[in-house]
């Protein structure tokens, strides 16, 4: 199963997992954990204003930390050069609009989704939306290298279902490009076969992290984490933030940023223990 996306993954409620920290040291088991992270829901809670989702130094220094003992990666929906300018921290790998723009140390800079066709659909789609949507209150049309977030999060009730009808629209027009789910959002994503899982597995090769004694650890609260949870089962762990409105493929939870931050502390503690590290 090593570096194939897991279409057959099980499923469950978020409610009945087992936490993640209730024993760290024997869900890493000796091995060296390799932690891909979400970045909103998970370092940083929701909020209404995705320009205020700022992270907390006492979580900026609980990754700088567990950065220095293993590999850390940051997978997230925003715009690559976005996340990094909210993390800060340049020992972390970067992978924006959902994978398809990755980063990391030594000017690591990569584009592995092969997106890079389906930007003039995403120029003119963006186009589109900011026209036919500038008399919505409270709508945000966020453009990403690699995809366009259409928040309805701030949307009157009663004008939700004209933003993701227009939003469906604009998508129908360009095939190049398909849609997304998320928090109180729509997304507008290139047609392709890539996602968060691939990028994981992407990134474990290039790192040559495919190894017996390292363990993918993949933590987020979204459904677009859901193929990287899906991909990493029967090789690693899912752990889900919170819930969202389906069921998860991961196989462990944790209930909020706090305890994200309180694992991740754990888990630094318990690799320095370790004999190999
Ligand atoms: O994969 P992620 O790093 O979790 O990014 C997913 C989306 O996160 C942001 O939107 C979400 O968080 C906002 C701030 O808390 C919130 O206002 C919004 O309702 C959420 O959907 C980001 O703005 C998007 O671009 C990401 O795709």
């Amino acid at each position: 199963m090593k570096n194939q996306p897991n279409s057959f993954a099980q499923r469950y409620e978020a409610k009945d997992l087992p936490s993640a920290l209730a024993d760290v040291a024997k869900l890493i088991n000796g091995k060296k954990p390799a932690v891909f992270l979400d970045y909103d829901g998970c370092l940083s809670p929701i909020v209404k204003d995705p320009d205020k989702a700022v992270m907390t130094e006492e979580m900026r220094d609980t990754l700088r930390r567990l950065a220095d003992v293993c590999s850390v990666a940051v997978v997230s929906g925003r715009d690559r050069a976005n996340v990094e300018k909210l993390v800060q921290l340049d020992n972390l790998y970067y992978a924006g609009s959902h994978g398809f723009d990755i980063s990391g140390p030594n000017n690591m800079h990569t584009e592995p989704g092969g997106a890079k066709e389906a930007i003039p659909a995403l120029d003119k789609a963006n186009i589109t939306l900011d026209e036919r949507l500038k008399d919505v209150e409270g709508v945000l049309v966020e453009r990403k290298r690699y995809a366009i977030a259409v928040h309805y999060r701030n949307v009157p009730e009663d004008q939700v279902n004209r933003v993701l009808q227009v939003t469906e629209e604009v998508i129908a027009q360009h095939p190049e490009l398909k849609k997304g789910p998320g928090k109180k959002i729509m997304e507008l994503k290139p047609n392709l076969d890539w996602h968060k899982g691939k990028a994981v597995l992407w990134l474990m090769e290039e790192l040559d992290l495919n190894q017996p004694d390292i363990l993918p650890i993949y933590i987020g609260d979204d459904i677009t984490d859901e193929d990287a949870f899906a991909t990493l089962q029967g090789q690693g762990i899912g752990v889900m933030v919170g819930e969202h409105d389906e069921q998860t493929a991961a196989e462990y939870r944790l209930e909020d940023v706090d305890e994200v931050q309180v694992f991740l502390e754990a888990l630094t503690q318990t690799i320095k223990k370790q004999p190999h590290v």
